[in-house]
């Protein structure tokens, strides 16, 4: 799930948009004064903090101050001085910081189990029915038969292949635009974004709804509303703020403005399944998207092993591809080819190679990309490089345990600093580099979860169920995008092109479009 996003499924950014504003710093300054007594009665005893190497925090708002909008580099410098396993004060909220794979392995493997569920978030609740959605549901029956239906039903490797043509004719409808703008410069990372949106909304709900303007904005409110700070989760004394700030107002909005929008689709894919019963129709022959899926899910009830999947969990579960999605494939898309553009030589090797397995062939099937060791290499190293949700989504302790011997209380939050992780020097060598042959190694590790220094997608039973889905979709449009056009940078948008920073927001995208000129290629033999 889409993204450096902290409530998000993909959240991990809890920032400080609305902390930062000064007048909530003035009431925290004043609060602090007048409650420093108070507040120091509410911390842990001096003997409890001292067990774990910690920052010292201020009254009230813990260590929230010394963190800023990139929390994943503000964990990074803090571990540099804390050392691998740290904790701090999110407001009221005890959390660690796990920054080694050997310790996350503890967290994701070893005791996997205690560390299953995910901590409480309010806008979470309120956007995603109670938590019956996956990624923030606390861990429990619901969680259990919710991601079974995701892994065995939706994102199943025979349901993904299914998604194969829907993929295919989406990123061929990209080309066409791209070859359309030629000698113009254009705007890649936007139609990367679109794309993403297109197929998701294709799988997931049957149709595109990319031209209508209200459900683009409605995605973004809700994917900025999960990346905001509301104060009742980490300063419950100042969660008048969130009403003052206008935050329970937009939260209230969105949802029903998503609500009805789910409603419609619902009750347009009912109306269809009624009329193909009637007109004595097989039910979709050729393509099944989510929403078909999760209603004869609700109808087969009873075989379900009794659980009930209702209206309420097919909504959450659909909203959830969208927030888990599509920023996550869209955001590694533009990456990998930021990163292809400023380094040359990797760009000439990866095309050399979709040329000569694809040849002029348009089709990207399995076997081709099975042939594509550099592309996948390449793919790995913008996901080492850049993860999407660079510290992973926060888990919460279950039960009193012991990490590095240091006693985690009961409901410690958890942040795996995975963006840390993956550029250790102790793990890898020139970890600051974009070298994708570091991955061409027989001995080299994979991301499917079983390597702990590198987990973009997680690992163990919160591991992210989307990874079939995401690789299929990068690798098809990556070698289409590669075989079709000569990548060009016009002279006046160099150094944002090659300016590899990180914008603030759900997860961490690049701060400056793509905007490239994109030369037709044709094959020699073809001219
Ligand atoms: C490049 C693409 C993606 C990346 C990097 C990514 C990454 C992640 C990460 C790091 C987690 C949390 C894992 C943990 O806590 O250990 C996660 C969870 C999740 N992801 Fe993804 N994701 C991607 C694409 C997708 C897609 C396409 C979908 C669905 C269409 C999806 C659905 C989910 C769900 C439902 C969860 C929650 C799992 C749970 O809590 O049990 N993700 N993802």
């Amino acid at each position: 799930m889409a993204v450096n996003r902290q409530s998000l499924p993909l959240n991990t950014n809890i920032m400080v948009p609305i902390l930062s504003s000064f007048t909530v710093v003035i009431i925290i300054v004043i609060l602090s004064k007048l409650h420093l007594k108070k507040t120091r009665n509410l911390l842990p005893s001096p003997k409890t903090r001292n067990l774990l190497p910690s920052p010292p925090a201020l009254p009230i708002i813990g260590n929230l101050h010394q963190l800023g909008p990139y929390l994943h580099r503000s964990f990074h410098s803090l571990s540099k001085k804390y050392g691998p396993i740290l904790l701090l004060y999110l407001g009221s909220i005890p959390a660690i910081v796990i920054s080694s794979a050997d310790l996350a392995e503890q967290v994701m493997k070893t005791q996997d189990l205690t560390f299953s569920t995910r901590p409480p978030s309010s806008i979470a609740n309120r956007l995603f029915y109670n938590c019956s959605d996956i990624a923030f549901a606390r861990y429990g029956e619901h969680w259990r038969q919710m991601k079974r239906i995701c892994v065995v039903h939706l994102l199943s490797v025979k349901m993904v292949q299914s998604f194969r043509s829907v993929i295919d004719e989406e990123a061929s409808l990209l080309l066409s635009n791209i070859k359309a703008a030629w000698p113009s410069p254009l705007n890649l990372s936007k139609m990367i974004r679109v794309l993403t949106n297109d197929i998701i909304c294709r799988v997931a709900l049957g149709k595109k709804y990319s031209g209508d303007d209200g459900f683009r904005e409605m995605i973004k409110e809700a994917s900025l509303l999960l990346g905001s700070f509301p104060m009742k989760d980490y300063i419950p004394r100042l969660s008048w703020v969130d009403k003052l700030s206008g935050l329970n107002a937009r939260v209230k909005k969105n949802f029903e403005m998503v609500d009805g929008f789910l409603e419609r689709v619902l009750q347009d894919h009912a109306v269809r399944r009624e009329e193909d019963v009637d007109g004595g129709r097989e039910h979709h022959e050729e393509f099944v998207d989510f929403v078909d899926v999760l209603l004869s899910q609700n109808k087969n009830d009873g075989t379900s092993g009794g659980f009930r999947l209702d209206m309420d969990s097919i909504k959450a579960l659909i909203w959830e591809m969208f927030a888990a999605g599509t920023d996550t494939i869209y955001i590694t898309i533009e990456w990998i080819l930021a990163e292809l553009i400023t380094h040359p030589s990797v760009m000439s090797k990866a095309q050399e190679e979709v040329r000569r397995v694809l040849g002029s062939s348009q089709s990207v099937t399995e076997e081709a990309l099975n042939k594509m060791d550099y592309l996948k290499a390449v793919i790995r190293e913008a996901l080492r490089m850049h993860p999407p949700v660079p510290t992973l989504v926060p888990r919460e302790a279950m039960k009193v345990t012991e990490l590095d011997g240091y006693v985690i209380p009961k409901g410690t939050r958890v942040f795996i600093n995975v963006w840390t992780i993956s550029r250790d020097p102790k793990y890898w060598e020139k970890p600051e580099e974009f070298w994708p042959e570091r991955f061409l190694k027989s001995n080299s590790v994979d991301f499917k979860g079983q390597n702990f220094e590198f987990t973009p997608f997680g690992s163990g039973r919160r591991s992210c169920p989307g990874i079939n889905f995401s690789t299929l979709t990068i690798e098809c449009v990556l070698a289409k995008l590669l075989l079709a056009f000569d990548w060009e940078v016009p002279n006046e948008n160099k150094n944002e092109v090659h300016d590899m920073s990180e914008a603030f927001g759900m997860s961490t995208h690049k701060k400056y479009n793509l905007l490239l000129k994109a030369k037709p290629y044709s094959f020699p033999s073809a001219k």
